[in-house]
């Protein structure tokens, strides 16, 4: 077992993200013994947790604490992490939006606090997740990228306001992808394809284009451009895309749609 892990780990709000970050720790050696889960309706609890509907007030004080609700909710959880002793904790919070200054006013007495930003893929062990902290010391940051390094890749971001981005980026970004894939099988449904070869090919497409990225020496844009043939089948299309830089206009119309919210949830 790695000796990163925490010794007791207490986590409120085990859904979607905190659940795939459990099961990954747990493949890789963390003990079910060491983990309280608290959540009213928690999904697919992982098995020999501890499980509580509520926070009670005889919890013991945990080594971490990892916040897993949704930011909405950090109002009505904040005066229940009231009654723990967090004095030696270090509060791990995933809330979008919600920055070091807003925890540490909903969780006054918590030792210390980090912020990460993961993405869905961390149920798979590919999360790109983003770290942000004030005051830890070098060994604590080093045992926070350790955790997170393996449920995918993690980043120490230096600037907190680059959160913003990243949720923008990272975070919300799988499903931006999700629905380009949609609307791929969509397009070729309608130049007629059956529904389930369309999302097989555009799926197989975006799988092996994403490999030759991260295989290849060039950037997206040069082997977009390799794609084309002069006066090709792909130009045709690229000049819809491009034509009043329509597609970057969209991606970053959205993009910025997702900061500004990010944004609003952290007021
Ligand atoms: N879903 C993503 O892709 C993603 C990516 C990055 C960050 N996040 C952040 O992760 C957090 C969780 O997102 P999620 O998608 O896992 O949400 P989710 O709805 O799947 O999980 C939230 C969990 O909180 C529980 N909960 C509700 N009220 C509670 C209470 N009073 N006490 C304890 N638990 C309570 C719910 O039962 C649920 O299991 C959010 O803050 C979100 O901003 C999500
Ligand atoms: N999901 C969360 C949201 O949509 C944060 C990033 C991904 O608010």
């Amino acid at each position: 077992m790695s000796n990163s892990f925490p010794q007791s780990l207490l986590v409120i709000g085990s859904g979607n993200m905190a659940g795939a970050m459990l099961r990954g720790w747990f493949a890789r050696g963390l003990d079910p013994a060491s983990v309280t889960v608290v959540d009213p309706s928690p999904r697919e609890l992982p098995e020999g947790v501890r499980h509580l509907t509520t926070i009670d007030a005889g919890i013991s004080a945990p080594d971490w604490l990892l916040l897993g609700i949704k930011p909405q909710m950090l109002r009505d959880v904040a005066p229940h992490l009231a009654t723990l002793d967090l004095s030696n904790t270090l509060l791990v919070s995933m809330l979008a939006g919600v920055e070091i200054a807003g925890l540490r006013a909903a969780v006054p007495g918590v030792g210390a606090i980090a912020r990460i930003m993961p993405n869905m893929a961390i149920g798979i062990g590919q999360s790109v997740t983003a770290l942000f902290a004030e005051t830890l010391d070098q060994a604590e940051r080093d045992r926070i990228e350790t955790l997170f390094a393996m449920l995918g890749t993690a980043e120490w971001l230096d600037d907190e306001s680059q959160m913003h981005v990243v949720t923008a980026l990272s975070g919300s970004g799988p499903a931006y992808l999700f629905r380009f894939l949609d609307a791929l099988a969509k397009g070729a449904i309608t130049l007629g394809m059956p529904e389930d070869q369309a999302a097989r090919l555009a799926l197989g497409m975006v799988r092996g284009s994403a490999e030759l990225v991260l295989q290849s020496a060039e950037t997206p844009a040069q082997l977009a451009e390799r794609v084309a043939s002069p006066a090709g089948t792909t130009r045709a299309a690229l000049h819809v895309f491009d034509a009043d830089d329509a597609l970057d206009r969209l991606v970053a119309d959205a993009m910025a749609a997702a900061a500004k919210r990010s944004v609003e949830l952290g007021q």
